[in-house]
């Protein structure tokens, strides 16, 4: 399977070391910010692109799969108010989005919609640590955790000024520095009580593993937008 990287930071580099080791996966190309013209005047012959760059390319890659038909794995975060287009690419190539490629997140987010059924009441804070360099926050992993959460006041850190805790508040709180690959907790408070639940990446490994896995089974699925889930339940049914 031959892969277009786009963005060629952390994760691009990542994902080179990883296909130069699989047997089955070659490198198409890398695009980055010295070389995004190419997209437009070039095909690479890609079997997949996988991006790790940033919302800003989404122009030059969304022309880029749609003239060429090649499918989409995208893992950029950010991607809030773009998220209805990238999922519509899929009217036409097999895409995937998904802020965290992490299976043990995928079924975090589960939980915790769980938890929010059961937990009714309770207070939710949700804390999450990266290192020094992430530009985002809070990051896409956070928004994707909330969405599991329905509709609440989200409170971005906490001011001397914002006094008492409101009914219906989401404290969320981005910590940055050193190496930290990426870790989340959703802490559930009640009376005398607390219910906590953690992911700890130990590696960016695991994302990029995740997306070549998505992009593995994304490879002559039929045009659709994908969930990760739905890419690796379909794996198990293989
Ligand atoms: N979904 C998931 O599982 C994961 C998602 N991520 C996300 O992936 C993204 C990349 O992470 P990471 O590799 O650590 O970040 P880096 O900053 O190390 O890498 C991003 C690369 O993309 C380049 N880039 C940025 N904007 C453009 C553009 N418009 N056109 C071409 N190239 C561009 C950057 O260049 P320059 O440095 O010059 O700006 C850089 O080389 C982030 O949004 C991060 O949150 C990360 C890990 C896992
Ligand atoms: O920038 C990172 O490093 C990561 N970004 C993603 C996010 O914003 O949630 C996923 C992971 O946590 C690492």
């Amino acid at each position: 399977m031959r892969v277009l990287l786009s963005g060629y930071g952390r994760m691009g580099k990542m994902l080179h070391q990883l296909i130069d080791e699989a047997d089955d996966l070659e490198l198409a190309g890398v695009i980055d910010v010295d070389n995004v013209a190419e997209l437009a005047q070039c095909d690479f012959g890609a079997d997949v692109v996988i991006d790790f760059s940033s919302p800003t390319i989404f122009p030059e890659l969304s022309s880029y799969v749609l003239r060429t038909k090649t499918p989409l794995v995208c893992g950029a975060t950010g991607y809030e108010e773009q998220g209805q287009a990238v999922k519509s690419l899929g009217d036409q190539i097999p895409v995937i989005y998904t802020e965290n490629y992490s299976v043990g997140v995928n079924v975090m987010a589960q939980v915790v919609g769980e938890l929010n059924r059961l937990l009714a009441g309770f207070d939710i804070e949700l804390v999450e640590t990266h290192h020094r360099y992430k530009k985002d926050a809070p990051s896409g992993t956070a928004q994707l955790l909330l969405r599991q959460l329905g509709e609440h006041h989200l409170v971005y850190g906490r001011s001397p000024a914002d006094g008492e805790r409101q009914p219906g508040d989401i404290g969320v709180h981005s910590l940055r520095g050193g190496t930290v690959p990426g870790e989340h907790s959703v802490i559930f408070y009640g009376e005398d009580e607390t219910v906590e639940l953690t992911h700890r990446a130990f590696s960016r490994q695991i994302f990029a593993q995740g997306a070549l896995t998505a992009a593995r089974r994304l490879v002559g699925s039929e045009p659709g937008s994908y969930t990760f889930a739905q890419l690796l339940s379909k794996g198990q049914d293989a």
